[in-house]
């Protein structure tokens, strides 16, 4: 027997004496047979589809576990570059309130593709998706049925301001039966927009009025598909340590800034770098109807990350890469005198690996905020401070 001391970044529980076995908890036992006896931190998943559906890999842990988890995804990080942090008790976002997912369909089958395949889970319940999302679920799987659908289409969800926003990628119905279905699903189940791209982009099948998010109270326009936090909550922890990491500086670099969600939040001016250009067209007429010190630039930062003497120009900087990290422009936040850096990521490892040389060139992380808002996944969220 060993107990389950840990659990490693793609989801198994890892024994005392080194034996790694799949759903288990910290506090379960692994026998020498390799079986797992459950213990304080094992709950009952919630959800009939774990552990085939792709969606959550973590059920089996409870709150306290979990909270564990994403604190030690953190940590493991930071050690696998010999950095250590103060890291901040984890905010977990709260089940069913995840308000942008991708599912798939195919023939009759609507859900997230299961654990390690292509196979779709037909969903028939789901823990983490917000109700109103869920509710499409099974409308959209009677549709793709009446219309047809038979290869396989993506299908991204998200909560507008205006009601659910639907965008099918790699199917488009054509014919004027399929037109009459389609209004007649949207208007029967108040969605807000229902668009369509077989590869030539999104096109707008429904769209009554134009479709926006609230980011710091300011409506935004919101492109078809575009990026989101995926929880509200999530949204809201992470604009929270943003402001603390920058508190009191008056201009701020917003760098990979998306539709705004920081960049609107900040009592400061910002500049805000963006390199998708329907995301920084929203943001700029957002800003500029509503007054908002906001001042978006189109720029691939990864091919032009800013300069030392270009970030110079700015009290505090805030970064929210994709899942790659930054790693040439965190080359030149090293060598850079700005007051603090607010790092946003989604992937602790490629923030630990751009941490290090910001920290080889003196700059200290002050605290790190995990954020759990892709509840019982192994995905883990976190902002952190630097500070010289
Ligand atoms: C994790 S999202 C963050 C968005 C925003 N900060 C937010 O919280 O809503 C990463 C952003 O980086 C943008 N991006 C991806 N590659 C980029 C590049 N090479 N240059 C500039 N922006 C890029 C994406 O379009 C996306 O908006």
């Amino acid at each position: 027997m060993s107990p389950i001391l840990r659990v490693a970044a793609r989801g198994d529980g890892v024994a005392a004496d080194g034996r790694h076995a799949a759903f288990a908890a910290p506090g379960d036992q692994l026998t020498d047979d390799g079986q797992v006896v459950p213990g304080p931190h094992h709950q009952d998943a919630p959800c009939r589809h774990f552990p085939e559906c792709g969606g959550c890999q973590l059920q089996h842990l409870d709150d306290t576990a979990f909270s564990a988890f994403c604190i030690d995804r953190v940590a493991s990080a930071l050690d696998a570059q010999g950095l250590s942090a103060p890291i901040r008790p984890a905010l977990l976002s709260p089940p069913r309130t995840r308000r942008r997912a991708t599912l798939h369909a195919e023939r009759g089958l609507i859900g997230f593709a299961a654990e390690g395949s292509h196979q779709i889970v037909d969903l028939r319940e789901c823990h983490v998706l917000l109700p109103e999302l869920f509710a499409l679920v099974a409308p959209l799987r009677a549709l793709f049925q009446k219309l047809g659908l038979k290869r396989r289409a993506d299908v991204h969800l998200a909560l507008a301001d205006q009601g659910p926003d639907v965008l099918v990628t790699g199917w488009a119905p054509t014919g004027l039966a399929a037109a009459e279905a389609l209004t007649a699903f949207c208007e029967r189940h108040g969605i807000a927009r229902f668009s369509v791209d077989d590869g030539l982009g999104a096109e707008a099948r429904w769209e009554p009025q134009p479709v926006t998010i609230a980011l710091g109270g300011v409506p935004v326009a919101l492109p078809a598909g575009a990026f989101l936090q995926a929880t509200q909550d999530g949204e809201d922890a992470l604009v929270t340590a943003v402001r603390e990491a920058v508190y009191g500086a008056t201009t701020v670099a917003d760098l990979f800034a998306g539709l705004g969600t920081f960049a609107l939040s900040l009592p400061a001016k910002v500049y805000a770098a963006e390199g998708a250009r329907d995301a920084l067209f929203a943001l700029k007429a957002a800003a500029n109807m509503r007054g908002r010190p906001v001042f978006p630039e189109h720029r691939d930062l990864y091919r032009r990350p800013l300069t030392v003497t270009e970030l110079d120009r700015f009290d505090a900087v805030v970064l929210d890469p994709p899942r790659a990290g930054a790693r040439d422009q965190a080359a030149a936040l090293a060598a850079c005198s700005v007051g603090s850096i607010a790092y946003v990521s989604c992937n602790p490892s490629s923030f630990a690996r751009d941490a290090k040389g910001m920290v080889q060139a003196g700059w200290r992380i002050d605290w790190i905020q995990p954020v759990g808002q892709f509840r019982w996944s192994t995905h883990v969220e976190l902002a952190a401070r630097f500070i010289r």
